[in-house]
């Protein structure tokens, strides 16, 4: 287990009726001036919107609408100029990880006079900047965001996702697994995968003998594996949606990676794939997770493997025969979720752009160093390769 340090600051505010209750006073204890962020529209359709201006009578808020699946830097742009015009004193964040994502960056760009891509591309002056507080509604169960410093964001002009960090996590985050209801089964699957992987991500790691962590990434991937199947037959089942939501979380708020070298391996690969083609997160990692871990799996990661099928998929054999039964129970869960098991069912045609992403996902996420099982660039396309037909799974 590496050395580190851990602390997580973010106030959460779990169930039903939690934003009558508090949101109110929450928000007002930052200030007047409020900035509300959110996605396409959605809070409008279902009432969410309505419900949260019941409770702000008497504050300033400002909107900020239209965050777009995949953020791009257009948006934090636009609100970097509305909290900079409005003295903004608090963003209020409505969404999924896009639009907590995109309210973390503006709350850095707030005290920033240039670029917020400059924030992007360099972390570390990010890192000697105050941010606003946010506070967010969390809508959609799957990247953590809620509870971590992170963001991914996306510039179409250069073909990039990057991922950037900012000094701090929410300040409190509202988590009421009734508002996921409405999340469709594709965003719900999607989300599922993207729990799943980031657990993945963290339990296949350089780093040894971490078995607090794996132990909890465990109980963590059990969860979702079964809850993830309830809630996209019942949309509307509680406990299905309050697992997912809460595993959401603590899979993504660095308890689980501490001590953990954090390779991070299919993230980085997916992140050219959401940046060539725009693609949904969750579902390139559905896609690309299965191949990778045929890739991983050698005489050196077998036993690792073999704990992950005995202790998460419940099989028992043989070490060689529970790692291999293991990866393919992890790609059937992804097709029984009605996910695209292929690249080309993402609409991804071609292989014209996969040697530049390859090397590009090498370069950015180091793959040939600190990757559980290092990857070459050639690695890397031969991945996307076999992640264009079923050959293999089925
Ligand atoms: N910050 C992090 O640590 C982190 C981790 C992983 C991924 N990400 C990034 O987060 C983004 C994905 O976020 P996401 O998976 O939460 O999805 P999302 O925020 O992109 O939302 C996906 C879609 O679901 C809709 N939606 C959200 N809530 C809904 C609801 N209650 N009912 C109906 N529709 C709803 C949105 O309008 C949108 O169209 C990607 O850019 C990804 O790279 C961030």
């Amino acid at each position: 287990m590496r050395n580190f340090n851990f602390n997580n600051f973010t106030d959460i505010r779990f169930g039903t009726d939690q934003i009558e209750a508090h949101l109110h006073d929450v928000l007002a204890s930052y200030g007047q001036n409020v900035l509300l962020v959110y996605g396409g529209g959605s809070i409008k359709k279902n009432g969410l919107y309505e419900r949260v201006m019941h409770q702000l009578p008497d504050l300033n808020v400002f909107e900020l609408g239209g965050i777009a699946p995949n953020p791009k830097v257009t948006s934090i742009e636009a609100g970097q100029k509305m909290t900079k015009a409005h003295n903004i004193d608090v963003i209020l964040s409505i969404g999924g990880g896009s639009v907590i994502d995109a309210s973390k960056l503006i709350a850095s760009a707030h005290y920033y006079d240039g670029k917020p891509w400059d924030l992007v591309l360099n972390t570390k002056i990010r890192q000697t900047l105050k941010q606003l507080p946010v506070v967010d509604i969390l809508t959609l169960a799957a990247t953590g965001s809620e509870m971590n410093k992170n963001s991914v964001i996306s510039n179409p002009e250069t073909h990039q996702k990057l991922g950037t960090s900012g000094p701090n996590s929410p300040v409190v985050s509202f988590l009421d697994p009734t508002l996921t209801y409405s999340v469709s089964k594709w965003q719900t699957a999607a989300g599922s995968i993207d729990i799943l992987s980031h657990l993945t991500e963290q339990y296949f790691d350089q780093a040894e003998n971490t078995d607090v962590q794996d132990g909890m990434m465990e109980g963590l991937m059990r969860t979702v594996i079964k809850w993830a199947p309830v809630a996209l037959n019942e949309p509307d089942n509680y406990d299905a949606r309050a697992n997912l939501m809460w595993s959401s979380t603590m899979a993504l708020n660095g308890l689980v990676r501490t001590g953990k070298e954090n390779g991070w391996t299919v993230h980085g690969i997916e992140h050219e794939l959401s940046a060539y083609y725009d693609v949904t997160h969750g579902m390139g990692l559905g896609v690309l997770t299965p191949r990778w871990m045929r890739f991983a799996l050698n005489a050196q990661t077998e036993a690792k493997f073999a704990r992950y099928g005995r202790n998460v998929w419940h099989l028992v054999g043989s070490d060689v025969a529970v790692a291999q039964a293991a990866i393919q129970a992890t790609y059937d869960w992804i097709k029984a979720l009605q996910a695209p098991t292929t690249l080309t069912a993402l609409g991804i045609e071609s292989n014209e752009n996969f040697a530049v992403m390859a090397q590009s996902a090498v370069t950015l996420k180091h793959l040939d160093k600190v990757a559980y099982v290092p990857m070459t660039s050639d690695d890397v396309v031969a991945l996307y390769q076999a992640s264009m037909t079923t050959v293999g799974f089925e």
